[in-house]
Order: C-alpha cells, then structure tokens, then sequence
C-alpha cells in the first residue's frame, strides 16, 4: 500500500515535489575558494607548490598561496552576484583586474593565481546566472551559460595582442591561450578534467587519487602556457608525454601509482616545470563537483 499523507502539509508538498536549493553567491564564491585549497592541498603535482614542497618555484610556497587564497575570498562571491544580475563583461574584467591587484598586495606581486582568478571567475559568474534562472547547476549548464553570456566578448578579448608569459607564449609556439580556452567554454575542463575527476570517485578511488588522475589527464591535452613558458614545445611535450605514460600504466590507483607520480614530480623540478594552467583546470573541476548536484568531492 502507498504512503498517505494528509493533504496541504509540508511533508507532503516535499515528497511530491522536491526541489534543488540552488546556491547564491556566497556559497557559489565559498566553493571555489575551497576548490583552490583542495588543489593547492593535493601531493604529488609535478612541479607545482603543494603544502608538501615547492616544486619548481623559488619565490612562492604554500604559504603564498594561502595568503593570495584569503585575499580572493570576496572576489569570488562578488563575481557570482554579478553574473546573477547578468553584467556585462566589462564589470566582470574590472572585478578580475582588482582581483589581481588584490592578489599581488597579499603576495608581494608574485603570481598566484593569475589564472583562476580569470578562469573560476568567469565559472562563478556563469554559476550565478544560471542559479538565478533556476537552473541546477550541472556541468551542461554552465558551459552554456558562460558562452551564451559572454562568449562573444571572450572571443573578441583573443583578438588582442598579448603581454603577458603566457599570451606570448601560446602567440609564439600557435597554443590555445587561456583566453581561448575560455572562449570555447572551457573544453579541457569540461570534456577532460570533470570526467576524469567524477568518473575516478565513481569507480571508488579515493579523493587523492582521483584528483591526481585528474590532474595528470588534463597535462595530457592542455596546451599549458606555463609549460611552453619556462621549458619551450619540448617542455610542454615532455610533460603531456609523461602524464600519458603514467594515465597509460594505470595512474594513481595501481600499486606504486603515488610513488611513480612523486617520481614525475622529482623530474619536473629538475627541468623547472610547473604545469600552473593544468593546476587551474584541475582547481576548476573540483569547483564544478562541489557546486553540482552530483555531490562528488
Ligand atoms: C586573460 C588573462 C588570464 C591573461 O592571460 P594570458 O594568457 O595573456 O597570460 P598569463 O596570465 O601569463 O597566462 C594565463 C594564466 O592562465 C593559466 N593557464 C596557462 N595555460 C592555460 C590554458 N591553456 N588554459 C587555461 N589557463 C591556462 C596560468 O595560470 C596559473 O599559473 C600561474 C602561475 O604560474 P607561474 O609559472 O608561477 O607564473 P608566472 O609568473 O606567469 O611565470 P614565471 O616567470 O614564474 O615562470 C598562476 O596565475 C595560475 O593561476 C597562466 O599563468 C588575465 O590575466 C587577464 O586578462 N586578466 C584581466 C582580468 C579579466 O579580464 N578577467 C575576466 C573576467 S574574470
Ligand atoms: N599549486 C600551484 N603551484 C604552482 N603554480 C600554480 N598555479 C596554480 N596552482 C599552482
């Protein structure tokens, strides 16, 4: 026999109609600061700052990275809000750029977190369009809204002549910027990196594992800037190969697979590289899980 329930009580609006509380702002902005830890908190990462050592990079360790980290934490809350009152892009850049000013006081002008600020930024602000349409906040979802809003001013912003590392490097060697990246809706993210992430605790790896599963299928396919940066296409091809041949043998979850990541890790430093666009990409991803209805970590 079925449940009765009385007419017109709470309880029975909730078990005929449940309803996803989507996130505002706040929660949106919470997640990606968390997200950063969660990728800032991950070890092994070839070549990157991690609470463990700090990779390739003299200036920087995860102390610079958690002062940068707290500085953001209304960056991401006030780019949401924006993007739920649909701004347009140029209130967006104006947020990113006194973000990045904002970063630099906390660290001393060393670049943190240059990228995410861009890239969980651009997310956040699709997030919080599309909370505020009502829409659950799925991976499907926010490509589309990022690119419905404000794909065309993305594209229009590759158009332009690049300063900085990284534009001049994916100028120099014909890579996908992040700027392009951006304005394709972010393909690695969503067709690589949440996958492997989601698809890792699925299949019952623990959250390290995943993560670094996920990590090393993003250096697989990204043109990371940074990489062509500091080690040229040889760098950049060296890493995509390493991170293939570690994903081929069985990544993270086999027997041994932490210790052979450790391994790439120790090889990284040694070439000074740091994959710091596939670090972003993977910060994105755990965003993505926790602000999706999947309820993934
Ligand atoms: C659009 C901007 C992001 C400018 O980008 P541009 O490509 O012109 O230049 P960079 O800032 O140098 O590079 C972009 C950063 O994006 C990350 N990245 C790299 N490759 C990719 C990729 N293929 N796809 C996506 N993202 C990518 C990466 O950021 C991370 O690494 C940085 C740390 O690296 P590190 O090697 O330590 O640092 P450097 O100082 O650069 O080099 P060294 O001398 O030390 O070797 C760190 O930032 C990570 O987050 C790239 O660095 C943007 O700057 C811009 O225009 N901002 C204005 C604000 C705005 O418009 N916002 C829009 C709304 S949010
Ligand atoms: N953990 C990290 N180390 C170095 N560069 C980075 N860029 C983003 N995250 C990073």
């Amino acid at each position: 026999m079925g449940l009765s329930l009385p007419r017109r009580t709470g309880l029975r609006r909730a078990v005929q109609a449940p309803r996803t509380v989507l996130p505002g702002p706040q929660r949106i902005g919470r997640a990606a600061t968390l997200a950063l830890h969660d990728e800032l908190a991950l070890a092994p990462k070839p070549g990157l700052v991690s609470f463990v050592d700090s990779g390739s990079h003299d200036d920087m360790d995860a102390h610079t990275f958690m002062r940068s980290l707290f500085a953001l934490r209304h960056y991401f809350v006030q780019i949401a809000a924006l993007g739920g009152q649909g701004a347009p892009f140029e209130a967006l850049q104006r947020a990113g750029i006194e973000a990045e000013a904002r970063m630099a006081a906390a660290t001393g002008g060393i670049n943190t977190h240059r990228g995410a600020i861009f890239t969980l930024g651009l997310l956040c602000a699709a997030a919080g369009a599309a909370a505020r349409a009502g829409d659950a906040l799925q991976p499907s979802t926010l490509r589309a809204t990022l690119r419905q809003h404000w794909g065309d001013a993305l594209q229009a912003r590759c158009r332009r002549t690049p300063t900085l590392p990284g534009g001049l490097a994916a100028r120099r060697h014909g890579l996908r910027s992040a700027s392009q990246e951006a304005a394709l809706g972010f393909p690695v993210l969503f067709e690589t990196a949440v996958p492997a992430l989601a698809g890792g605790l699925r299949r019952g790896l623990g959250v390290q594992q995943a993560r670094v599963d996920a990590l090393f299928s993003v250096m697989a396919v990204l043109d990371d800037c940074n990489l062509a940066h500091r080690g040229g296409m040889a760098g950049l091809r060296h890493a995509q190969q390493a991170a293939r041949g570690f994903l081929a043998q069985g990544g993270a979850g086999r027997p041994g697979g932490l210790e052979a990541a450790q391994a790439i890790h120790r090889d990284f430093v040694a070439r000074r590289l740091s994959p710091g666009g596939a670090a972003d990409m993977l910060a994105a991803a755990c965003w993505v899980l926790r602000v999706g209805a999947a309820g993934l970590r």
